[in-house]
């Protein structure tokens, strides 16, 4: 191999000068990532202290990443390179090594939550975590906790939720999987009795689990008494192999999250013992009399699922805001196109484009943000009015949170997809974090119910509300503006100037009229459908379903922008924020305000809301806000406060060093470990070298 050759003298006076000229006017990325902060008009230090709930956490998330960076199983300078069997190994590595930190340094459950989420390598035991442990607690009586949670605490069993079948996922009461009880042995039979029934899906149950909460039809002396809850042993613990009767494995590469083996699971008339039944709540006594759950169950299941939906809900400005800081710093740093040959290339944030696109996307990011925060909250306070007996929100929260589990993962999934594009072509590199975090993300517009289906659920409390308009009835929250608009259904929008737009007041009262509108629509569209009878299920609700959506998404909008208003507000004048961060966070959320009503502006106009010229107004508005956000960009990332180790990206990280950082990642490519690489003497060599070109 022949190496470089150092140029002489001669050589280098020669090519000097052309360099000097295209030289000309380049900009370092560090320097221009410096800059940026420097323009900042607020503390971003402080904002970041508060959206973290203090200084002591975010150092302690400091102290966590680490501790992360001195174990081999969290490194990430691979993690792009990793083949399917790789990543599901590493993922698994990375989640038993900090299960043993969490013993071994005694640290806190909140720890390892925060360790999980720095390390973020999804793996085979997300399920166990996330859904297994948890039914137990939530179904199973005292004596089944006792005998299943120290063996899952201890990892002594590895477990799964294995619901979703090939032929049902959404249509729970269509699972095909029976589970029989057999009074002579006091057992249940368990099995899948076609293709269909076969379960798919589960997370974790593909190579790793040795047991599965399994959703199948409970049969009692030849009744249906549909899905109940069961936990299945289907892996020898010695050995790791499938059990009798039992055939299971991966379902193979998916778009993303492929370091969790979801799995699929056939059960050949396997018999379980009767106290494999989770029996909180329905029971089978031992000679086969069926107990159906109080009427509480339904609620106590709803509760749940709202918890679920709220941890997504969370999640959703959690992931939007990785991709926003990534994309954000990024354009900050990347030069792009000069007016003049040899000046300075425009930053690519200062493109029109780039920031119309970018700074709404981070007003959406912070929305997000404080709207997990909101819904946790909500889920902790519903769940001390549950624990005096007090059911009475359950409701307006099931609505609420169906509705934002849908609206927030479609604004994430879209608006990180929406980020990479701002990126060029670096953006579609895997080093740059983006497709990655889009891939492992998508998935959370399906699981745990598919966004249209989780639509119609708010859609049915909307129609309900619109029924009880129509019948005199007085309306409480969320829907309450329902009540205001039937009493004013000419009212009109009263922007006058641009900056009009600007006004909470003026923001909830267009979005609010849209919403009201659109339910009146659907509930119309609803009743013509039912022969004038109005109702939330058949034929009627699915030739309605378009409109149902639309209306339960301007709803949820609507609900999402108030809350934004009413965070910011309270932490002003609580004084948990200073004047600087706040009058920032209330530019972003006068443009939330803007977008969002620029995304219904077909809406605003189509009953005469608003006029031509005011959705005008509107539009100038929007850009108004993002030049005064324009500044403050790359600090309004630094107060997401992601470590560096955390986004693992190299068009993100915060020293604005990238193109360094492509090259090192690139040269970590398993691709360049030999220079001639691994075509060379199967393919390359052959054709190209004369000597073995002679063999051919
Ligand atoms: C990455 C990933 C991980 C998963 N992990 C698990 C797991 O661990 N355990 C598990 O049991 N399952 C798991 N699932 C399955 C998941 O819960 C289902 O995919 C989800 O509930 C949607 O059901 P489906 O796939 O049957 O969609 P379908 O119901 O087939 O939906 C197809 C289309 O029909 C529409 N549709 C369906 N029903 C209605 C309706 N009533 N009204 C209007 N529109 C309707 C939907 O909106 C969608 O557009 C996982 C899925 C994914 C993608």
């Amino acid at each position: 191999m022949s190496l470089p050759q150092r140029p002489d003298e001669a050589t280098r006076r020669l090519v000097d000068p052309a360099c000097r000229v295209t030289l000309a006017g380049a900009a370092n990325p560090v320097d221009d990532a410096a800059a940026e902060r420097l323009k900042a008009t607020f503390d971003s230090e402080e904002l970041a202290a508060f959206l973290h709930d203090g200084v002591d956490k975010l150092q302690r998330r400091e102290e966590l990443v680490k501790l992360l960076q001195s174990q081999p199983w969290s490194d990430k300078t691979h993690r792009y390179f990793l083949t399917r069997e790789q990543e599901y190994v590493g993922g698994l590595e990375a989640a038993v090594g900090i299960w043993q930190q969490m013993r071994g340094e005694r640290l806190s459950m909140e720890d390892g939550i925060t360790m999980r989420s720095l390390a973020y390598f999804p793996g085979g035991l997300e399920l166990h975590i996330g859904m297994f442990i948890p039914t137990i607690l939530g179904q199973g009586t005292p004596e089944q906790q006792a005998k299943w949670l120290p063996l899952c605490n201890r990892l002594q069993i590895i477990g799964t939720y294995a619901q979703t079948e090939l032929g049902h996922g959404t249509f729970v009461r269509g699972l095909q999987t029976v589970a029989v009880y057999d009074e002579a042995s006091k057992e249940f039979v368990v099995h899948s009795p076609s293709l269909e029934s076969t379960k798919w899906w589960p997370g974790g149950m593909g190579k790793t689990a040795t047991h599965v909460i399994l959703m199948a039809r409970l049969f009692v002396k030849g009744k249906d008494y549909g899905p109940h809850s069961f936990v299945v042993q289907i892996r020898d613990l010695a050995t790791h192999l499938p059990l009798a009767g039992v055939s299971v494995g991966d379902i193979g590469p998916k778009m993303g999250f492929n370091g969790v083996d979801n799995g699929y699971l056939s059960l050949d008339h396997v018999r379980i013992p009767r106290d494999a039944m989770l029996m909180r709540f329905a029971q089978v006594t031992e000679e086969g009399r069926y107990i159906p759950p109080p009427p509480d169950n339904q609620k106590a299941a709803y509760a749940t699922m709202v918890y679920v939906r709220a941890t997504i809900v969370r999640d959703s400005g959690d992931f939007l805001s990785r991709a926003v800081t990534i994309a954000t710093r990024y354009a900050a740093v990347r030069r792009q196109t000069a007016t003049k040959l040899g000046e300075p290339e425009l930053q690519v944030l200062d493109y029109d484009n780039v920031q119309q696109i970018l700074l709404p996307l981070m007003s959406r990011a912070y929305a997000l943000v404080f709207m997990g925060r909101s819904m946790m909250d909500m889920y902790h306070s519903f769940d001390s009015a549950r624990a005096r007996g007090d059911f009475s929100v359950l409701p307006e929260l099931h609505a609420l949170s169906s509705g934002l589990k849908a609206l927030s993962t479609d604004i994430a999934a879209t608006g990180i997809e929406t980020a990479r594009r701002q990126c060029g072509g670096h953006g579609y590199m895997l080093a740059s974090g983006l497709p990655t975090l889009f891939n492992s993300y998508v998935q959370n517009c399906t699981w745990e119910g598919d966004n249209n289906v989780m639509y119609l659920q708010t859609a049915r409390y909307l129609m309900k509300a619109a029924i009880a308009v129509q019948t005199g009835k007085p309306l409480t929250g969320s829907a309450k503006y329902l009540s205001d608009a039937a009493r004013q259904p000419n009212a009109k929008c009263q922007v006058a100037a641009p900056e009009d737009w600007r006004a909470p007041a003026h923001q909830l009262a267009a979005l609010a009229a849209v919403a009201a509108q659109l339910t009146a629509q659907a509930a119309a569209v609803l009743a013509r459908a039912g022969g004038g009878r109005p109702g939330v299920e058949g034929e009627a609700w699915n030739s309605s379903s378009v409109d149902l959506i639309r209306a339960a998404r301007a709803h949820i909008a609507l609900y999402l922008h108030q809350n934004f208003i009413e965070c910011v507000e309270a932490a002003s004048s609580q004084r948990k924020l200073s004047a600087g961060p706040a009058a920032v966070l209330r530019q972003l959320v006068a443009l939330h305000g803007v977008a969002t009503l620029l995304d219904a502006a077909g809406d605003l106009q189509e009953r005469g809301y608003a006029t031509g010229r005011q959705v005008a107004l509107l539009r100038g508005e929007q850009r108004t806000l993002v030049r005064a956000l324009r500044p403050n960009a790359v600090a309004l990332t630094d107060s997401f406060g992601y470590p560096d180790y955390m986004l693992n990206s190299a068009l993100g990280r915060r020293d604005g060093n990238v193109y360094q950082a492509l090259l090192d990642s690139a040269k970590s490519s398993p691709l360049n470990a030999t220079q001639e690489g691994p075509a060379w003497k199967p393919v390359l060599e052959p054709l190209l070298n004369p000597q073995a070109r002679s063999r051919l």
